[in-house]
């Protein structure tokens, strides 16, 4: 373990070294028989909390005539919901996952051709935020951001363009649906069009800028030992929001307070939305991001593709002008989703109130902040 120094643009005062955990190499999870004691998880980071199967996460039509304020209310009181008729096409999600399942199931020596870089964003490995905690993840990714050709050529020399070619397509879709789920939950605070100037109108279709994202592949072996595995541990996205595939197989759970860990089951035909730090930025703190994880199970292999939607990378964001007033002053300064990556690859569970305006509570501690977290979600 290695104690990191505090080299984070951004205001210094929040800024504590961080431990950072250098890891095995990348075992092949689907030939392991037993549970490695660097994969096993303290019992206090998997039983900690209640697992609710009474409450359930909101589904939301996107033809229902009050989608917005439906879309809204979910955003304040889950960060989370499920949406359907959402017209992204169900051929295309078909492709990505078998393309997904060809990807992980190429012998190591391959997939680490395409390997992450030690300082880059895009390709294969453990989930950049592995670092942060000091046992291995039961699960193996691989991250897309800009052209995949580079990766794609290495994984397959002969033939990528099968799989530059869908995730393209897949990039476009999304991007529409991610723009139009944006506009419908600004929508419900009031925000329209020319509000946000970087968000360009509504139009998914006629608008090439609005917005950038990240595609994330997960893929979850079976677990001899899933009680003590964690497929993804606890984090927010660091997104305005993501949306998610997952393959019939359950295991994304969302953490609500008061309640504990929900799961989220796959809906046939159903997406996953849910809320990132920037949305929580760009509200001034009314649609807080959502704690999620995904834990693992002992014989079916799962995969879930993420769509991780931000705004252009080196655009400037901050609380929307139209939500403040004297009695509501903005809660967070201004930051860039490339600033804020860089402060959450430092920094992880503390980037958020790193970048907090303590105008309404000059006093508090960190960790009191910490605690605030889900200060304005209403049940
Ligand atoms: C744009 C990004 C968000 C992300 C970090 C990344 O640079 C690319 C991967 C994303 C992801 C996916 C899995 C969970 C997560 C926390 C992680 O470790 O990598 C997210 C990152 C994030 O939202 O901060
Ligand atoms: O696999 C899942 O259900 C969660 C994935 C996730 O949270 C992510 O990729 O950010
Ligand atoms: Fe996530």
């Amino acid at each position: 373990m290695t104690l990191m120094a505090s080299q984070v643009p951004g205001d210094q005062k929040y800024i504590k070294p961080y431990p950072v955990y250098s890891h095995p190499k990348q075992l092949d999870l689907s030939s392991v028989q037993e549970l490695p004691e660097s994969h096993a998880w303290a019992s206090s980071s998997l039983e900690d909390d209640f697992c609710s199967q009474v409450e359930t996460v909101p589904v939301i039509d996107l033809s229902d005539v009050n989608v917005s304020e439906l879309l809204g209310n979910a955003c304040r009181s889950w960060g989370v919901f499920q949406v359907k008729n959402h017209g992204f096409p169900k051929s295309l999600l078909q492709e990505m996952e078998s393309l997904s399942q060809k990807l992980f199931s190429l012998p190591m020596q391959q997939k680490l051709k395409a390997a992450r870089s030690i300082d880059g964003f895009s390709g294969y490995g453990v989930a950049p935020i592995s670092s942060f905690f000091p046992k291995v993840m039961w699960s193996e990714g691989f991250t897309i951001i800009g052209s995949p050709l580079e990766h794609a050529r290495r994984l397959w020399p002969q033939d990528h363009s099968t799989f530059c070619d869908v995730i393209e397509e897949f990039e476009k879709e999304m991007k529409k649906l991610a723009m139009n789920l944006m506009w419908l939950i600004f929508g419900s605070l009031g925000i329209k069009e020319g509000d946000i100037e970087w968000a360009g109108p509504k139009d998914g279709n006629h608008n090439p800028e609005g917005g950038s994202a990240a595609i994330q592949l997960n893929s979850y072996p079976a677990c001899p030992e899933p009680d003590r595995a964690m497929g993804l541990a606890a984090h927010t996205d660091s997104t305005i929001l993501t949306i998610l595939h997952q393959n019939n197989t359950s295991g994304l759970q969302v953490h609500r307070e008061g309640t504990g860990w929900v799961t989220v089951p796959p809906l046939p035909g159903a997406l996953v939305v849910n809320a990132g730090d920037l949305l929580q930025i760009l509200s001034n703190g009314l649609f807080p991001s959502v704690l999620h994880r995904a834990v693992v199970n002992r014989t079916r292999h799962r995969f879930s593709i993420a769509y991780l939607y931000g705004p252009p990378s080196g655009v400037t964001i901050s609380p929307v002008p139209k939500l403040l007033d004297q009695s509501h002053p903005p809660l967070y300064r201004p930051v860039t989703w490339k600033e804020y990556l860089g402060v959450k690859s430092k920094i992880f569970d503390k980037a958020l109130n790193s970048l907090r305006l303590c105008s309404l509570s000059p006093d508090k501690t960190d960790e009191e902040l910490n605690n605030d977290h889900n200060l304005f979600r209403i049940r």
